[in-house]
């Protein structure tokens, strides 16, 4: 990847764990004292976000949340405002992961108004992008994470855009052990750089575009070596700390 990003390996437990579990975890991977040039980061769900401020607060991890309200305060029931993510020193958040994207309906606008929100509070969008399988077959890979990028920055100023983070996660490859060649995913984050470039030259250089979907310690370093992919966003070897630290290793 470009000298000027820095390599951010970011793992997304999504609904995995429990106090036990995670102090676990969080324990292996302080103990292995990682010294990596990446920035390191988990993104827990939101119950856990006290626990990862006790743990992981003056430590060389940072921590994240999974998701975010689009509103800052009121009567949304179940939500939680980037203000409270904030309040436990929280500085990432994934917005528009696919999962949420099917199961919970979310649009492009909402992705959008969740990030402008989140960098409101001061917190980094992670925002995810990418097709599924029967729109990869039919040629649309491009328009569909074009269109899902653009919806965010058709909200945000330059200054804010240059500070997101963006996932290419294609859909068919999330859980399922296929994992995207690295000319593939190459191609899609150029696409996607050339989107920020056409709007600000400053944003495309500053932001960084991970690559997520069955990313795993055999094949981290062909995918983090393409000049376009500057980092990961891991699920299932995110959970286990010897992948995890193996992924650190490899970037
Ligand atoms: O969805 C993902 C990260 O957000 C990827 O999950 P897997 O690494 O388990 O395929």
């Amino acid at each position: 990847m470009a000298q000027q990003r820095r390599t951010l390996i970011a793992g997304n437990w999504k609904m995995n764990g429990s106090l036990s579990a995670n102090s676990g975890l969080l324990g292996d991977l302080l103990a292995a004292s990682i010294e990596s040039a990446s920035e390191v980061l988990v993104c827990v769900p939101s119950v856990y976000l006290a626990q990862c401020d006790a743990l992981l607060a003056k430590t060389s991890i940072a921590f994240g949340a999974q998701d975010v309200s689009a509103h800052q305060s009121g009567a949304y029931t179940g939500e939680v405002s980037p203000a409270m993510l904030a309040d436990f020193s929280c500085k990432y958040v994934i917005v528009g992961h696919s999962e949420r994207r099917a199961y919970h309906h979310e649009s492009n606008e909402l992705v959008a108004q969740k990030s402008l929100q989140a960098l409101r509070s001061n917190i980094c969008p992670i925002v995810c992008v990418g097709e599924t399988l029967e729109q990869r077959e039919a040629g649309k890979t491009n328009e569909v994470v074009v269109t899902q990028l653009q919806a965010v920055m058709d909200v945000l100023d330059d200054g804010a855009l240059a500070r997101i983070v963006v996932a290419y996660e294609p859909v068919w490859a999330i859980g399922t052990g296929k994992t995207a060649t690295p000319e593939m995913a190459q191609e899609v984050h150029a696409v996607l750089r050339k989107t920020l470039a056409e709007r600000s030259a400053f944003a495309a250089e500053k932001v960084r575009i991970l690559y997520g979907g069955s990313m795993k310690p055999d094949n981290a370093k062909e995918l983090l070596v393409m000049p376009d992919i500057d980092g990961g966003l891991i699920g299932g070897a995110a959970l286990k700390a010897v992948d995890f630290l193996a992924i650190i290793a490899a970037a």
